[in-house]
């Protein structure tokens, strides 16, 4: 089965709201409609979504806006965090769920992972469900095992048609923001992994339909390495989403 590629944006904790515009307007009028090749996501900080959105809406633009954390309450006594019904009225259809940096700074958990994306699927919003393994995993030889493992925590539970509205990154943590990506063959052995096991919890309809991201340290220099692959539909983009010319580039490269 064929699947549309995607590039996804994950802009981390940069860009003020007034950066954001200038930002998603130099992406937006760079290509705006020459990507329904490619399926485009940008994913700011929650303050930056409603200038994010605007700007897109204003552009008539294809690309799509994610929030990269949310609390699966729909509201309550929960400081700091934000409800899936605040992302549905920003005009946000995507939410990055169980980012490395959120499992190990901020306490994400499996479990809680799969109570995120159990509540965005319900709003029928898209969960970007990300896992990886760290270095000490990977040298003890358990990758396959370890990321398994959490992909069947975040999609705990779920019917087909609710696991297909779901994309899975899988990035490697020694990989993020260090400059030194995984081999193609890594990355593919690790994401054939998880179409498996999706297609063992969903059957191989669904698991065929679903896209599977590559991320860490992807930028033009090394996006051909990845595209070709099998199982790799596509990017969860940190640093090199910050920059018009490197994220422009990086989706014209998976659209090719
Ligand atoms: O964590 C990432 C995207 O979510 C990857 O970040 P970098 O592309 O900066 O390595």
């Amino acid at each position: 089965m064929a699947r549309k590629p995607l590039m996804i944006g994950n802009w981390k904790m940069n860009k003020t709201p007034a950066e954001s515009v200038v930002l998603s307007q130099g992406i937006s009028n760079r290509y705006n409609r020459k990507w329904d090749k490619v399926g485009v996501v940008l994913c700011p900080p929650s303050i930056d979504l409603r200038p994010v959105v605007t700007v897109l809406d204003y552009d008539k633009s294809l690309i799509e806006v994610g929030a990269q954390n949310v609390h699966w309450e729909p509201s309550g006594a929960f400081t700091g965090e934000i409800s899936i019904p605040m992302l549905k009225d920003v005009g946000a259809t995507w939410c990055i769920v169980g980012h490395s940096e959120r499992r190990e700074m901020f306490a994400e958990t499996d479990e809680t992972v799969n109570l995120k994306v159990r509540a965005l699927v319900d709003a029928r919003l898209h969960p970007i469900v990300c896992v990886g393994e760290s270095l000490a995993v990977r040298d003890a030889g358990t990758t396959i095992g370890f990321v398994t493992d959490q992909v069947r925590a975040a999609f705990a539970g779920l019917e087909p048609a609710e696991a297909a509205l779901a994309v899975v990154a899988y990035e490697p943590i020694w990989a993020i923001g260090t400059g030194r990506t995984a081999t193609p063959e890594q990355a593919q052995e690790v994401c054939a992994a998880i179409r498996a096991t999706l297609a063992d919890m969903f059957g191989t309809e669904t698991a065929q339909s679903m896209r599977i991201l590559y991320g860490g340290s992807m930028k033009p220099a090394n996006v051909d390495m990845f595209m070709p692959c099998e199982d790799i539909d596509g990017g969860l983009i940190g640093g090199a989403a910050l920059k018009v010319e490197d994220f422009t580039a990086l989706v014209e490269a998976a659209g090719k």
